[in-house]
């Protein structure tokens, strides 16, 4: 059902500095910062050959990852994102299946304008999953 690995997300304390790591120390192609106020972070992405990197900074009270980045203050992986070609019947299986969706259930819009929705990590051993529409 899972098809192509869309990104690995990175929390980190200070995107501007993790940022120019990725840019300046690790030479790669990086973007822009976007805020996602319907989401609570910042991100930025690094384009790689065969994936990307999301950063993830700390966006407005009540981030998701401001409890991820207190247990992880230097930043760390916080979750994979895998293509489905349809959200709804993905969902729908993995409720099934007994895995949890997290939040109200429904996709919400993510950094490329697409349907995504959150999985439990405990549900995933260990690992937030994101699901986003191909
Ligand atoms: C920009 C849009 C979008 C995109 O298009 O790419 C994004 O990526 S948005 C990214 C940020 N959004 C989200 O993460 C939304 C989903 N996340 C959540 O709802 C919450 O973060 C969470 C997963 C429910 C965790 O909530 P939190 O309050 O931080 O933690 P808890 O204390 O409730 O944690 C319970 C349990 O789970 C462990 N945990 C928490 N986060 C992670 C994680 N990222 N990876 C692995 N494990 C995680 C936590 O350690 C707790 O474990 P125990 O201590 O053993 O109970
Ligand atoms: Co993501």
């Amino acid at each position: 059902m899972i098809g192509r690995l869309n990104h690995v997300a990175i929390a980190v304390p200070d995107l501007g500095a993790a940022t120019s790591l990725y840019r300046d120390t690790l030479g790669a192609k990086v973007s822009a910062p976007v805020d996602q106020p319907e989401h609570g972070v910042t991100t930025v992405f690094i384009e790689l050959p065969n994936t990307k990197i999301e950063l993830l900074g700390q966006l407005g009270d009540g981030s998701p990852i401001a409890r991820f980045l207190e247990r992880n203050p230097d930043g760390g992986i916080h979750h994979i994102c895998y293509e489905v070609d349809d959200i709804l019947a993905a969902r729908d299986r993995l409720t099934v299946a007994g895995a949890r969706v997290l939040g109200p259930g429904e996709p919400r819009i993510g950094a490329h304008g697409k349907p995504v929705l959150f999985l439990h990590p405990k549900d995933f051993n260990g690992t937030l999953v994101e699901l986003e529409q191909a």
